[in-house]
């Protein structure tokens, strides 16, 4: 899987050298690649933004900075092939929302793109002129406003960066995760079995196997009942056993 990431503050990429990512970089697993968007620049200044047209408060990026960075990193996409385009994610409050179901979906791609966009946004222009070049999509973490597309990025190359097969150590540790199947995750304890005069519950000393997967279900459903009812509504509660209907 590659990764290219535009952007005018490419520092703010450097946490993704570290840990899992980082490794699965050495290990050739991944390929990230960070660009100034302002190397695209041609004016002395290496001006990329803009007042916007119809007024308003703020500044718009230009287009041909992004029209350039764009255009060099399709030449050398690996996804550029007639029947595949790279996908182009331009993280926005305004997108679709980013959710595992979609950081699994792309996991499956060669070749990902992000333009981090600042300032009010990018033209909008960019967006469709990229659409001959890249699958476009807009993609939000959540119903809030950051300053930038660069803190999205890095949660998105994590979430899907771990999902692609061999940089998670163990494969099993991402099957039992939150959202993993549409539950939260359950609670978990580890030694001392007895702390500040808490216990870790009986059953998990038990071994046994099915009153454990039991009391770890029930939990599950019971957090997510509890913080995230709207993921109750989604879920498809026939393979629920009569027990698990009532909790
Ligand atoms: N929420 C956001 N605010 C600004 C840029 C990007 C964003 N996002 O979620 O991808």
């Amino acid at each position: 899987m590659r990764f290219d990431v535009v952007s005018i503050f490419p520092e703010y990429l450097a946490p993704l050298d570290l840990s899992l990512i980082g490794k699965a970089r050495t290990d050739g697993l991944l390929e990230l690649n960070v660009h100034d968007l302002r190397t695209y620049t041609k004016d002395r200044h290496r001006t990329v933004d803009d007042t916007p047209y119809g007024g308003g408060a703020g500044m718009v990026m230009k287009p041909e900075p992004w029209a350039q960075a764009l255009t060099e990193i399709a030449e050398t996409s690996p996804a550029s092939v007639p029947e595949r385009k790279p996908t182009l994610i331009v993280p926005s409050p305004a997108g679709e929302v980013f959710t595992q179901k979609l950081a699994y979906e792309l996991s499956e791609e060669v070749h990902l793109v992000f333009a981090c966009g600042r300032y009010e946004g990018i033209d909008e222009r960019v967006l469709e002129w990229a659409g001959e070049q890249f699958t476009v999509r807009a993609v939000s973490l959540g119903d809030y406003v950051l300053n930038g597309g660069e803190v999205a990025v890095l949660a998105m190359v994590e979430a899907i960066g771990r999902l692609v097969p061999g940089v998670v150590g163990n494969p099993e540790s991402l099957i039992e995760e939150s959202h993993s199947d549409g539950l939260l995750e359950y609670p978990v304890y580890t030694k001392p079995s007895s702390w500040r005069e808490r216990e870790v519950p009986e059953v998990l000393l038990s071994g046994n196997h099915g009153k454990i997967a039991k009391f770890r279900r029930e939990h599950q459903l019971r957090r997510t009942a509890t913080r995230r009812p709207d993921l109750i509504d989604a879920l498809d509660v026939s393979s629920f056993s009569k027990t698990e209907r009532n909790i």
